[in-house]
């Protein structure tokens, strides 16, 4: 019997090796020792749905009756197709031969490049205090280990393989609210583990479901859409999730702009369970009609509120209201960040049906794991200043190597001529941002995480999701406008339960975030400089974006204000029409979005 991971691992692989290659295994029976019985009807049933029947991984079935519930039922009828003989992946070209090849997504996860001797290893016991805060209709209840999680044992091989010993806060309470089939709007801390959140419950779904073959030939029908907001974030879910899903007969896909269409088209003829894709290049596949979205059962937004804001909003809801994408209670739509400002979950209501809030800390903190610093800096004194910085880490850096360091800027135009600045100054520095090609962005992000260019100077292109080991610190050379993009700024160092530095240039053109910026400080346990606090006290009376005001834990859900039900919606947790009343223009543009915010992205 295994009697560790290592020894699971090893024997799942002797297992996959002892398998006679001559003989045709059909895909639904791959996985799946040879004992095991086939299946009563040729319907197909998920990908490796066989996977779960043996893996020994029953344990409490959390959520009780998520695999009967109604959402579960109705997506079994879906499209009518349940039972057809076959099933969508063995079409011609299908994903199962794809599958043959699959490459091992862990093989490069040994060779890191760039070693950090200090403050190596995962500490997730700084997150056990973290409060949580759940409301909605019948939330089933947290798990605390992932054998806990009926995931099935193709998966939890992976969950090893990623070396995850025990699910972090926000996946203990997601992935059980997911599995029941629930939708959910989950708030929680930058680098605390959501991709795993949405993607474990997405592929084990799959895994499980009954799915009507695709009705047209050369058209991509994915069953789940995990969409984000940059090509970075989403080629990082890409890999996360192909490490999630692999060996489970889960295909994972992944399209984005600046990379040659044609590449992405060939890869979805070959089939895609799960397709993550930023909302551009979607669109211009929806049009082209090449990818249909007409079977998709589950819709994840990273980022969420970014997606909602108003560069995006547009682009979301044609490709959630306005193509074939099955309505909300349909599908399970899942909406994911570190900050939910009110207004955005105003507007999600268009997109959820009962959803269940969940928040893992406050709404929008940072985590204490970061060191904030602010530090009074004229615009004309930044660059030295930053000079200063880098030549101090340096000098305490281990070998006199520079610590990975990220520098944000507001502009394009800022972020080459600081990175050429830094360049001439004897510093290696690179530059990511939206004017740059997409080789040149994959290049710089790659030189950055090697260490062969440990600064990185960048816009906001770069400040969600990316999730780079060993960012030692975060500067805020400008310090941008809205504090939620602070709070996703900072959140590049200080993940998955290390800690990291980041360090502020605070100037007058600032004071319209001070007071923000004091309280967000002061949440997160930090030391506030007292003339920052004298700015917030000066700028408390005005500035629209200062959304905080404190801590408002326990009255984050945006439904439990009483403003909520003044708008004339009367289901508190999402009952029927509670959009209505909130489509209006200007509904929450105002104090959202100013001009900049835009800018830097794709
Ligand atoms: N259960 C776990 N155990 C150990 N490491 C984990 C676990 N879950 C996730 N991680 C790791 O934690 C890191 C951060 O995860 P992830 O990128 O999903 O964070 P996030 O919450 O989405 O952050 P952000 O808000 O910045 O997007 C990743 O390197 C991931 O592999």
């Amino acid at each position: 019997m295994p009697t560790s991971w290592a020894d699971s691992v090893s024997a799942a692989e002797n297992l996959a090796a002892a398998r006679p290659r001559s003989s045709y295994v059909p895909p639904h029976l791959r996985n799946r020792p040879p004992s095991t019985d086939p299946p009563a009807h040729a319907s197909y049933a998920g990908p490796a749905a066989s996977v779960q029947d043996q893996s020994g991984y029953g344990g409490p079935n959390v959520g009780g009756s998520r695999w009967s519930g109604p959402r579960n039922d109705f997506r079994s009828g879906y499209g009518g197709g349940g039972g057809r003989g076959g099933g969508w992946n063995n079409r011609t070209g299908g994903w199962d031969r794809g599958r043959d090849r699959e490459a091992n997504p862990f093989a490069d996860d040994d060779a890191e490049p760039f070693v950090e001797p200090e403050n190596s290893g995962i500490n997730f016991d700084a997150y056990e205090d973290i409060p949580v805060e759940t409301s909605g209709d019948n939330v089933p209840p947290p798990v605390n280990t992932f054998v806990e999680i009926d995931l099935g044992e193709a998966v939890n091989l992976n969950i090893r393989r990623c070396k995850y010993v025990k699910p972090t806060p926000v996946q203990k309470h997601a992935i059980p609210i997911a599995l029941a089939g629930r939708d959910l709007m989950a708030c929680a801390q930058t680098g605390s583990g959501k991709t795993a959140a949405f993607c474990f419950p997405i592929i084990s779904g799959i895994m499980r479901g009954q799915f009507p073959r695709p009705p047209r030939p050369r058209v991509a029908f994915p069953l789940a859409l995990i969409l984000s907001p940059t090509r970075e974030l989403s080629c990082q879910i890409h890999d996360e999730a192909k490490k999630f899903a692999y060996q489970t007969g889960v295909r994972v896909v992944v399209a984005y702009g600046g990379a040659p269409i044609n590449q992405q088209l060939r890869e979805l003829e070959r089939g895609v369970h799960i397709l993550v894709a930023t909302p551009g290049r979607l669109v211009d596949l929806l049009e082209r009609a090449r990818v249909s979205l007409q079977m998709i059962r589950y819709l994840a937004l990273d980022e969420a509120d970014r997606m909602l804001d108003m560069g995006f909003e547009p682009q979301i809801r044609k490709i959630v209201q306005q193509m074939d994408m099955p309505p909300p209670g349909v599908r399970q739509t899942m909406l994911f960040s570190a900050t939910f400002p009110k207004e955005i979950q105003r507007l999600a209501l268009d997109f959820l049906s009962s959803y269940i809030f969940l928040a893992v800390g406050r709404v929008g903190s940072s985590t204490d794991l970061i060191v904030q610093r602010v530090e009074y800096v004229q615009e004309t004194d930044k660059r030295s200043h930053l000079m200063d910085l880098l030549h101090a880490q340096r000098a305490n850096g281990s070998h006199g190597k520079q610590a990975l360091t990220l520098v944000f800027v507001e502009t394009k135009k800022g972020a080459d001529s600081l990175e050429h600045w830094l360049c001439m100054n004897g510093f290696p520095a690179t530059a990511i941002h939206g004017d740059r090609t997409q080789q040149e962005r994959e290049y710089a992000l790659k030189s950055f995480k090697t260490g062969n260019t440990p600064i990185l100077v960048a816009t906001d292109v770069a400040a969600r999701g990316l999730d780079i080991p060993h960012v030692a610190h975060v500067v805020n050379f400008d310090i941008p406008n809205d504090i939620d993009d602070y709070v996703h700024r900072i959140g590049r160092t200080g993940r998955a339960g290390k800690s990291g530095l980041a360090t502020a240039f605070f100037n007058e053109n600032n004071s319209s975030v001070a007071r923000s910026l004091a309280d967000l400080m002061q949440e997160a346990n930090q030391e506030v400089p007292a003339w920052l606090s004298r700015y917030a006290a000066r700028s408390s009376h005005g500035g629209s974006k200062n959304r905080r005001g404190g801590n408002r834990f326990g009255g984050r859900d945006f439904r439990k204000d009483s403003s909520f039900n003044r708008g004339g919606v009367t289901d508190y947790y999402g009952g029927a029409n509670m959009s209505s009343g909130y489509g209006a223009p200007g509904g929450y543009a105002a104090p959202y979005g100013g001009a900049g915010v835009t800018s830097a992205w794709d």
